[in-house]
């Protein structure tokens, strides 16, 4: 899928801006603080409903303006693989892609959205309509962090890629808070063993698609590493689902927990807990990566997760690629958009000046510059 038009509105700095990037390589400059950051934010905003950087409220909003506004339109690959020409050589329409719109509205506590003219009851929805892979400056803490930002990872990855997953989170997440709330207000029996029974019912398929989809991922993330930091030697990945699977089923973990829940008033087992672990057969864990490695680990994760999506739905996610000069080196960034150029996904890219690995690279590049909150065309 490729962005046609980005439309931001009291968004950080940008009272009223619009952007029209290409299909292939689109390079935005400016000086620190002219706002491409935030290009990419709004970006990420509407496909993973917050920004890397953070929530809407912690900043987000035009300071003076009661809400921000994004809109975005992009082009689909149809659902079904046809010729964009009939065999008597007319365009065949409806194949050449299918134009898709969202619009969003948000004032860091309330928001309202659209995708294609109608009105969106959930954020996730939207989420799911356009798909962005983001890599940024606090893309390390996917290998270096703790487990929110990895089961995200995982959750996002499904939303687009299983149609049966956000269903399935959405019964979890609700039984979750139901039980969380019977477990302060120290209420236990019938009520207690129903919402066991209901998170068992959601969190154990839950489980299995996120094992499936961290298996599926393997091949693709194991030959990025080999490719982007072959020194760290063969990467694995191992599910970590947030109790002794291997011992028992979930139920059973929620009901031998339960005395400690109640005291603790929240619910300790479960998929909510759950974790990937990182090896690397070079080291002896993730502690011993470099910082420079931890990067390009994550850029592995987060490319394997476009690759897999884009075998999977055959056509690549948006790519955005924050500060790309400040996060890797000139050799690897010319490797990673090779990658991304030989495959024809669209890739946003920031920077001060133009990354000198996009410079060797001598491909057609689309040029934005941003200046006194404003963003215009400029010459590649
Ligand atoms: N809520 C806000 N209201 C108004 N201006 C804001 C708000 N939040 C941030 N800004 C300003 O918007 C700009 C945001 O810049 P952003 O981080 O997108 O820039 P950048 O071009 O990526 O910078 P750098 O190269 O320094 O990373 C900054 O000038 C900042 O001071």
């Amino acid at each position: 899928m490729h962005v046609t038009r980005l439309d931001l509105r009291n968004l950080r700095r940008f009272e009223d801006v619009s952007l029209r990037p290409t299909p292939g390589l689109n390079l935005i400059t400016g000086e620190n603080g002219a706002g491409k950051t935030s290009v990419l934010e709004a970006l990420h905003l509407m496909a993973y409903g917050r920004s890397f950087r953070g929530r809407v409220r912690d900043g987000l909003v035009r300071a003076g303006s009661a809400a921000l506004e994004v809109f975005v339109e992009w082009m689909e690959r149809p659902a079904i693989a046809a010729p964009a020409v009939s065999a008597i050589g007319e365009a065949v329409p409806g194949y050449a892609g299918r134009p898709r719109k969202a619009g969003l509205r948000h004032s860091g506590q309330d928001w309202s959205g659209r995708l294609d003219g109608g009105a969106v009851a959930h954020l996730g929805d939207l989420c799911a309509a356009l798909a962005v892979v983001s890599f940024d400056p606090g893309s390390h803490v996917l290998v270096s962090g703790g487990g929110e930002p990895r089961r995200r990872y995982l959750d996002w990855g499904l939303f687009h890629v299983e149609p049966d997953f956000l269903p399935l989170w959405r019964r979890y997440s609700r039984a979750l808070r139901q039980r969380n709330a019977l477990l302060k207000s120290r209420a236990g029996g019938a009520l207690l063993d129903a919402w066991d029974a209901e998170l068992a019912d959601a969190g154990e398929p839950l489980t299995r698609f996120r094992q499936a989809y961290l298996d599926a991922l393997l091949p693709h993330y194991a030959a990025l590493l080999h490719d982007l930091a072959p020194a760290v030697g063969a990467g694995a990945l191992h599910y970590v689902p947030g109790w002794r699977r291997e011992e028992m089923s979930l139920a059973d973990a929620l009901l031998l927990n339960r005395d400690r829940d109640l005291a603790s008033g929240h619910t300790s087992v479960g998929p909510h807990r759950a974790d990937w672990a990182l090896s690397f057969a070079g080291l002896p864990g993730r502690e011993a990566l470099s910082r420079g490695q931890a990067k390009l680990t994550a850029l592995a994760a987060l490319l394997a997760q476009a690759e897999h999506y884009a075998a999977q739905r055959g056509e690549w996610p948006v790519v955005a690629l924050d500060d790309l000069a400040s996060e890797l080196d000139r050799r690897h960034q010319q490797r990673v958009l090779e990658r991304l150029t030989g495959c024809r996904a669209q890739v946003l890219i920031t920077g001060t000046e133009c990354p000198p690995g996009l410079a060797a690279l001598q491909a057609p590049v689309s040029v934005f510059h941003v200046e006194h909150g404003q963003i215009a065309a400029a010459d590649p």
